[in-house]
């Protein structure tokens, strides 16, 4: 079967869109798993099928897979790559400035920005509530600190690894998150480090300690690992994906690091979180709503035989 499909990306987290305003594309995990490979396939961290919506106030439906061909309830980068999909394609009108996209994490009000032909350039998704509760999350260990609002929260909870003990804060945007902050990298054993004369979050060998946490059974569902360094004004962070390795840029990882760093107080609720594709700004706003601000590009355009 020969399918059309459009590359777009999200600060280099890279998504294949196909069209199934018609529902007819049922991909199995290895055809997605080609679509994805960087050498034997048109290479990408997800798909993203385009689907009609059965909510009445959403223009659409974001079906997302990722790489391994595992379905995630949400994926913030990907949502601003289907905002420019469907705007730039006329399916949304440029003039209108926002809709509302459906997805498995219920639906998401965007509002986007358009240069001067009419192509989306930069979007802002209201992400909704974060989720705390650890058994919503899900995260096996107990609930050990509680929000401002009382909402219990798995807060910097200690988890063994074979190279010492790290401390994950958990939150979840409709995917689940395991957030780490590491103020002082040379602390951390030489092993962690890609380049062991320079241990910093950049040459941290997340191959090794994101798969391992990635994995762990402290989380029935996997999770999504993240590795945060707060400094005065932004937060650095990386990402090892669940379903998908270690990622140029995560959004709804980049909205739980920021909630996090706030719930610990760490940081306060607006940030700009800089990741190895970029920077995304995140507000964790007054009625708990997590917005989300970045880029969205099209990258090209083909056929591809599945
Ligand atoms: N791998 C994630 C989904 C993609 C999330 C990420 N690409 C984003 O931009 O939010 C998961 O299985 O929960």
């Amino acid at each position: 079967m020969e399918l059309d499909f459009v590359k777009l990306h999200g600060l280099g987290n890279d998504f294949v869109f196909m069209d199934d305003f018609s529902r007819d594309i049922n991909l199995t995990k290895e055809q997605v798993a080609l679509l994805c490979d960087r050498h034997f396939g048109i290479g990408a961290d997800g798909v993203i099928l385009v689907r009609p919506s059965e909510r009445s106030e959403c223009a659409a439906y974001m079906h997302y897979i990722n790489s391994d061909g595992t379905l995630a309830q949400m994926c913030g980068n990907g949502v601003r790559c289907f905002a420019k999909y469907l705007v730039d394609r006329g399916y949304v009108q440029a003039s209108d400035g926002q809709f509302v996209a459906d997805t498995l994490a219920g639906p998401k009000p965007i509002s986007f920005e358009v240069d001067d032909r009419d192509k989306m350039t930069r979007a802002t998704v209201d992400m909704g509530h974060p989720i705390l509760e650890p058994s919503d999350v899900p995260v096996n260990v107990p609930a050990n600190a509680t929000s401002a609002d009382g909402a219990a929260f798995a807060k910097d909870v200690a988890i063994t690894s074979p190279w010492g003990t790290f401390a994950f804060t958990c939150a979840s945007m409709g995917n689940p998150h395991a957030i780490c902050f590491i103020d002082d990298f040379a602390q951390l054993s030489d092993e962690l480090f890609t380049n062991a004369n320079d241990k910093s979050l950049a040459t941290l060998d997340l191959n090794k300690i994101g798969a391992y946490y990635e994995s762990h059974e402290a989380f029935p569902e996997k999770t999504n690992v993240e590795f945060a360094h707060v400094r005065s004004g932004a937060i650095d962070m990386r990402v090892f994906e669940r379903g998908c390795g270690e990622t140029l840029a995560c959004g709804t990882g980049a909205c739980a690091t920021n909630v996090a760093a706030a719930l610990t107080g760490r940081s306060g609720r607006e940030n700009d979180i800089v990741l190895r594709g970029g920077t995304l700004h995140i507000l964790w706003d007054e009625n708990d709503h997590v917005m989300m601000t970045g880029p969205a590009v099209e990258s090209f355009q083909g056929t591809v035989e599945v």
